[in-house]
């Protein structure tokens, strides 16, 4: 077997430094000369490899959108016995008939971490709520994920869209057709549709657990800036690739293929994991969501929590998203005579938000509050904000000088499609739904006396 990692020298792609830049077309050699110079398909590619084209995109998308890479492997992807169908708690069926519409705010408790018999993490992925599906290529699903054991010579690829991992527990160990990366709470990583990949609770570790966004539409993107101007929020240099890596391993391996919302296996009888080199603009990247570049208020009023979006997802109605990633970083608050926390709102967007560790500062409840590991959804139209004890806090804080919010981190998964839960997700014996959320705002106090109005009770 050849070294995974050889020393850097003047020939190589492959830098000391991080292959970054989002939508970069980038390229990793973990042996020299894997990848041929000058064209894509050599009759006889270097050192015996396949040359194989993974396409993110309809060949004819305009250059500007148009992501593939090409892969210098063992052995191409084809072949393998045929598809199995195995069972799964994912689901990509949100109609009618298969989820349920949720008009009131839900929270629920954190998916609690497996105990007693391992759990891989595509065994421990559940789906929460989505809206349209994979055949369309239009809509999102969100999924927990809860799991206590490696990947061992498995692949996952999901044929049905993007996923957007946000660890919360215990990193994650992610091996892709791409090379490696680790993903600890407050880093996310993206796997693109049709990335063979393998995530795997760090090893001596009790487990992991997380949440993930997948998009079934068009590949994330940075947001605009507009009128920030030309820095700021997550800046392209800090997305960063995985080095080339590989394995030359026989073994009986598992590929698992999500297509259409259902799981299939084939076997293979070696490590997919066998490219020596790739380049090109479609490839597994990660994000360390430490390094956000938060912009906020220096004046007055709570600016509304796009401001914090981290990636997004467009439809066709310009400045409308598919799925918004938006985080609630740490931040000086500093505006004056302001309520400081979010706003009480109706949002024709639905919101799906989770806690990665701390506190949210909309969200006082404390135990048995919003958890970390734990989510709400808040749908279209939904009214909610923030919690009886946050109100009474926040409005009579002192606001003459600035405070830093540094007690936690929590997100928002946006979306403008109106989403539905899954039964799992209904269930109040599931274990996880506060049946109890809606308590949060009934200490609310009545602060509106008429006898102060002057002119009568109703402005007439
Ligand atoms: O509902 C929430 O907590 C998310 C949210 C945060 C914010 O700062 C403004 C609007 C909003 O929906
Ligand atoms: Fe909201």
């Amino acid at each position: 077997m050849w070294e995974a990692r050889p020393p850097v020298d003047a020939t190589c792609y492959q830098a000391s430094a991080e292959l970054s830049g989002f939508g970069s077309h980038v390229a990793s050699e973990a042996v020299l000369g894997a990848l041929p110079v000058g064209q894509n398909s050599p009759q006889q590619p270097p050192l015996g490899l396949y040359a194989e084209q993974l396409s993110g995109t309809a060949f004819t998308a305009p250059r500007a959108t148009n992501q593939r890479s090409w892969l210098y492997r063992i052995a191409p992807s084809v072949g393998g016995s045929a598809s199995e169908p195995l069972p799964s708690r994912l689901q990509a069926d949100f109609s009618d008939a298969a989820a349920v519409a949720a008009p009131d705010p839900h929270r629920w408790r954190p998916l609690p971490l497996p105990t007693g018999a391992p759990v891989t993490f595509v065994e421990g992925l559940v789906t929460m709520c989505g809206a349209g599906g994979p055949a369309l290529k239009e809509g999102v699903a969100i999924h927990l994920y809860s799991c206590n054991a490696p990947m061992l010579d498995t692949a996952f690829s999901n044929s049905d869209g993007d996923l957007l991992l946000v660890p919360q527990a215990g990193a994650l160990h992610v091996v892709t057709e791409f090379g490696r990366m680790s993903v600890e709470p407050r880093e996310v990583c993206v796997v693109p549709r049709g990335v063979r990949f393998a995530a795997s609770p760090a090893a001596g570790s009790s487990g992991a657990r997380g949440y993930v966004l997948e998009t079934f539409g068009p590949h994330f993107r940075l947001p605009e800036l507009g009128p920030i101007g030309a820095n700021g929020l997550a800046e392209p240099r800090d997305f960063v690739y995985p080095h080339a890596w590989y394995e030359d391993r026989t073994c009986d391996f598992t590929v698992v293929t999500k297509l259409l919302g259902r799981l299939y296996a084939t076997k293979r009888t070696h490590s997919v994991f066998d490219v020596v080199g790739w380049h090109g603009n479609y490839a597994p990247y990660k994000y360390d969501l430490r390094r956000f570049h938060a912009v906020n208020t220096v004046s007055v009023d709570h600016p509304d929590p796009s401001i914090f979006t981290v990636l997004t997802v467009p439809t066709n109605e310009p400045g409308v998203a598919a799925a918004d990633f938006v985080i609630f970083p740490p931040r000086w608050l500093c505006a004056e005579g302001t309520f400081r926390p979010p706003y009480f709102h109706r949002n024709c967007m639905s919101e799906f938000m989770g806690l990665i560790d701390g506190v949210y500062d909309a969200k006082k409840g404390g135990k048995g509050g919003f958890e970390p590991g734990g989510c709400s959804y808040h749908g279209a139209g939904t009214p909610h904000g923030p919690d009886a004890a946050a109100v009474a806090s926040a409005s009579q804080a002192d606001t003459s000088r600035p405070t830093k919010f540094d007690g936690g981190l929590a997100f928002m998964f946006e979306t403008s499609a109106l989403l539905r839960l899954t039964p799992f997700a209904a269930d109040p014996s599931n274990g996880m739904l506060d049946t109890d959320y809606g308590a949060c705002w009934e200490g609310l106090p009545r602060l509106f006396s008429s006898a102060g109005v002057a002119n009568g009770s109703n402005g007439k």
